[in-house]
């Protein structure tokens, strides 16, 4: 099945909201975990344990991983294959961005079909050239995953370069969302999503762009799901606002964990209703 059509059924039956994994030292030490690999594996698992089957979509932050080398990514690995199997998609926030072979092995790491880091989907930075992103979207068709692309982030430091234009008048970030659009519409599905942070308005024409926007920022950022309905005023079928620390921290009992989850979701949902 189409990844979209995945997401649109994670959706229908879960609510839009993207859950994120981000096991910073500060969490691990506030839920008793020391800042190590076994305090890192206990994290996940409690974030397995709580949101797989649970949830529709779960976004692990790669970086909190890897700073633990080959160990952190072993745990990864299980972390997404534990929520793969209850059905709960997986978007590694992995920010990649290179050129030609090198994005390509990227690609492959995350959404190989054979891979062990198999994702539903990825992040990508464009700041390569959103065409140097060719060989991830064409893996990403080619598997039936999804990529979402950075346009407007959450963060201030983003404004400067994401709104500076071109001759033309055209910013970066619409640059960015135009080419998406264009991707998609030349693959005739929605395989190219969309980054923009839910912490200010984006002042991008996304008319014509139908594909899945994830929205960053709810909640430890300071957005709140009434700014969603502002910044984003056509009732998105596939906009995924994603909050972390703000659901993580009433962990790691596994039904506080979750309990905060569906809160965050339904608020979610009916401010986007
Ligand atoms: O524009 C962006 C893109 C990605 N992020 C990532 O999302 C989470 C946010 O965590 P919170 O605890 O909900 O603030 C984190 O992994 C960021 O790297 C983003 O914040 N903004």
């Amino acid at each position: 099945m189409t990844w979209v059509r995945r997401l649109r059924g994670a959706v229908a039956e879960h609510g839009r909201l993207c859950v994120g994994i981000d096991p910073h030292p500060g969490l691990l030490d506030a839920w008793g975990l020391g800042d190590t690999v076994d305090g890192l594996g206990s994290f996940s698992n409690a974030c397995v344990e709580a949101f797989a089957g649970h949830v529709g979509i779960v976004k692990p932050q790669v970086a909190f991983f890897e700073r633990f080398g080959s160990a952190g990514i072993a745990v990864l690995e299980r972390t997404i294959a534990g929520l793969r199997s209850a059905g709960t998609l997986v978007l590694s926030d992995a920010k990649r961005g290179d050129i030609g072979t090198t994005l390509d092995a990227y690609a492959s790491a995350w959404l190989g079909s054979t891979s062990p880091l198999r994702s539903d989907a990825v992040t990508l930075s464009p700041y390569l050239g959103v065409g140097a992103l060719a060989p991830a979207i064409e893996r990403a068709a080619a598997h039936q995953s999804g990529v979402f692309v950075l346009a407007r982030t959450s963060n201030a430091d983003g404004t400067a370069v994401q709104t500076a234009v071109d001759s033309g008048g055209v910013s970066v970030a619409q640059h960015v969302v135009d080419e998406a659009a264009r991707w998609n519409a030349g693959l005739g599905d929605e395989t190219v999503g969309l980054v923009v942070g839910a912490t200010r308005g984006h002042g991008l024409d996304v008319t014509a762009f139908g594909g899945p926007i994830l929205a960053p920022g709810l909640g430890a950022q300071g957005a709140t799901v009434l700014d969603l309905a502002e910044i984003f005023p056509d009732t998105r079928e596939l906009l995924l606002p994603s909050s972390s620390r703000d659901i993580l921290r009433y962990g790691p009992a596994t039904a506080d964990l979750r309990a905060a989850a569906h809160r965050v979701r339904d608020d979610v949902e009916r401010a986007l209703s």
